[in-house]
């Protein structure tokens, strides 16, 4: 199949954060059975795909607003080398990473979205090629979700190209194969897009017909089984990053699973009435331990954000970045001014919201 409905198309990309994540067994094919509930936020990566006629692929990736002013909020000169957090002598795949190499985001098959072209076009059997440009907000390494969110995006952003947006049963098994956080990325209501600056002739890719009802998912199994989670309205949440990303697979490795895992059931619950503390209550992430014997900074971090008057302060996924959650957006703004002040540089602190669920979307 080669035809396509229209030339380029631009997503955003959203991030996540884990409210709840225990584990539940420790599996033969070297994942957890887990018990996680994810919600979607406001902070986005911005995808743009063009069609051109000659297969291949080619990927640009750049920092928004710059490399620069991450650089600097960070703390570290934008090629020189920082402290990782730990010292590791051990197998370099499980390292985290210097700060100045978690600016540099791979622009080849390394990259998720790259992979994730590539299985689109193997699965269509286009014998189209795809000029891909990336504009990064999400930080890398931090438990946050980037690089899932940007392979399924593009895997959606392909079908929708192709006209094959309707396939969404078949891409969640794409999706799975390239990571266990993609396919809660596939399933996300339209993502509103306020700048709205996507050029004359671009589909917006926020036509997701298939999505789910709501920005916040309980996934089971590795994370790739999903069921969507009412939500009474929208959390404010500050987030922090440490000039450190943590590798996924390492954190799992250190981790303990409990003889009586505990169960997301609360805290789904609670997620309907929107009452912040008992949210904050239920609240739990398992690979909390392991990041934090890596990382030492998290405890640091985590006592100022509990100081700034945040609740709920854990981290995201495997972290490196743990968040808070906030009663108003003006208490979220003023907690990520005292956050900087004593974090900054060496930190980037954000503010987001979840996302708004789609009835909220079309008002
Ligand atoms: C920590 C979370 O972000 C929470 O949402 C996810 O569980 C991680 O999802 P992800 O980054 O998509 O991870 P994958 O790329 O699938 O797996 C990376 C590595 O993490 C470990 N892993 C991942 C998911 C899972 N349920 N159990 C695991 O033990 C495995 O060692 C795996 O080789
Ligand atoms: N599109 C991408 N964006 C960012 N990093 C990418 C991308 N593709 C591949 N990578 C590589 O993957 C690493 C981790 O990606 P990512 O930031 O998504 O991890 P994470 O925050 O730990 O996510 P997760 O919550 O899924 O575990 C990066 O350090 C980078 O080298």
């Amino acid at each position: 199949m080669s035809k396509t409905n229209a030339s380029q198309i631009r997503m955003l990309c959203p991030a996540k954060l884990n409210l709840f994540l225990e584990l539940c067994k420790r599996r033969d094919d070297g994942y957890h059975d887990i018990d996680t509930v994810m919600v979607a936020i406001d902070l986005v990566d911005e995808l743009q795909i063009r069609v051109r006629q000659q297969p291949g692929i080619s990927l640009q990736v750049d920092w928004l607003p710059s490399r620069h002013e991450l650089s600097c909020q960070l703390g570290v000169e934008p090629s020189s080398k920082a402290a990782t957090g730990a010292d590791d002598q051990g197998d370099p795949s499980l390292a985290p990473e210097s700060a100045a190499s978690l600016l540099d985001i791979p622009c080849d098959e390394r990259n998720l979205v790259w992979r994730a072209a590539e299985a689109a076009v193997k699965h269509f059997g286009l014998d189209l090629g795809f000029e891909i440009t990336l504009g990064k907000r999400i930080p890398a390494g931090a438990g946050m979700g980037g690089a899932s969110s940007n392979a399924a995006m593009t895997l959606l952003a392909i079908a929708t190209l192709v006209g094959r947006q309707g396939d969404l049963d078949s891409l969640h098994g794409l999706a799975a194969d390239i990571g266990s956080d993609v396919p809660f990325f596939l399933r996300l209501p339209p993502v509103p897009d306020p700048a709205g600056t996507a050029p004359a002739g671009t589909r917006n890719g926020s036509e997701n017909s298939a999505a789910s009802i709501s920005p916040v998912a309980w996934a089971t199994g590795r994370g790739e089984v999903l069921q969507p989670v009412p939500i009474g309205g929208r959390l404010n949440f500050v987030i922090v990053y440490p000039a450190i990303a943590l590798s996924t697979a390492r954190i799992y490795q250190g981790a303990t699973v409990p003889d009586s895992p505990i169960s997301s059931a609360p805290l789904r619950k609670s997620l309907q009435t929107l009452a912040i503390s008992e949210i904050g209550q239920f609240m739990e992430n398992r690979l909390t331990e392991p990041a934090r014997k890596i990382a030492s900074r998290i405890d640091e971090i985590h006592e100022s954000m509990w100081q700034s008057g945040l609740k709920g302060v854990q981290l995201t996924g495997s972290g490196s970045a743990s968040f808070g959650i906030a009663d108003t957006p003006k208490s979220a703004g003023s907690a990520a001014v005292t956050l900087r002040q004593q974090l900054c540089p060496g930190a980037r602190v954000m503010t987001a919201c979840s996302l708004p669920p789609p009835a909220q979307t079309q008002t």
